[in-house]
């Protein structure tokens, strides 16, 4: 198969995901800061990090092919929670979704020779309560530790996950049925 795109990501999760959708891709690694800016809104801000990824993805690109870049941030009360800075950050964190739902925005940009397309595709998770000894042992499983949000819905931390309204791989970090359509729009052809 011959490469169709570029994927400007370093993660491992959005290669699988995009190998789902039957294309053949190369992938590009910008470094693109990923810091919320005052005042700025978390669906401005995840889209702002998707195209920034996208764009700068397009400028390392070796070929004039589309590069698709995206970003995930967890939301609750409209604060977006980063990955966790310490222990007791990491489990503040979890102790704030105990028992509640949260917002997962996932923003997909898909940079072409015409321009820059961003998707944003959002969905509501419901974690059941947690226990002091339920984030204590999450915590020591490491998985936490690097985690915007401090969880991962497809590891360890899908236990706490009671319930989903929305998509499952834009929590995971590439929304597979909104990335095929924005592909296609961009003349990707999906397998
Ligand atoms: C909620 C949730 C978050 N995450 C985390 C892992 C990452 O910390 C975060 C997404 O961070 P991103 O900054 O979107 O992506 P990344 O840094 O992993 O990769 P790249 O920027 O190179 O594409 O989402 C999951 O893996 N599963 C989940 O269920």
């Amino acid at each position: 198969m011959t490469t169709a795109l570029y994927l400007a990501s370093a993660s491992p999760r959005r290669r699988e995901l995009l190998a789902q959708l039957g294309v053949s891709f190369e992938l590009v690694r910008p470094e693109v800061e990923e810091r919320q800016r005052p005042g700025e809104a978390a669906t401005d801000y995840v889209q702002r990090l998707a195209q920034s990824k996208a764009q700068a993805g397009a400028a390392l690109a070796p070929r004039p092919l589309p590069v698709l870049g995206g970003d995930t941030i967890v939301v609750v009360d409209g604060e977006v929670l980063e990955k966790p800075q310490s222990e007791a950050h990491g489990k503040a964190m979890l102790r704030r979704l105990s028992g509640r739902c949260h917002e997962v925005m996932t923003a997909m940009a898909l940079a072409t020779g015409g321009g820059c397309e961003v998707v944003l595709v959002t969905t509501e998770v419901t974690f059941r309560a947690l226990s002091e000894a339920d984030i204590d042992r999450y915590w020591r499983t490491g998985e936490p530790a690097d985690k915007a949000g401090g969880y991962g819905i497809q590891g360890l931390g899908g236990r706490f996950v009671a319930r989903i309204h929305g998509s499952y791989s834009a929590v995971v970090g590439l929304p597979l049925v909104e990335t095929e359509a924005l592909l296609q729009r961009g003349g990707v052809v999906t397998g």
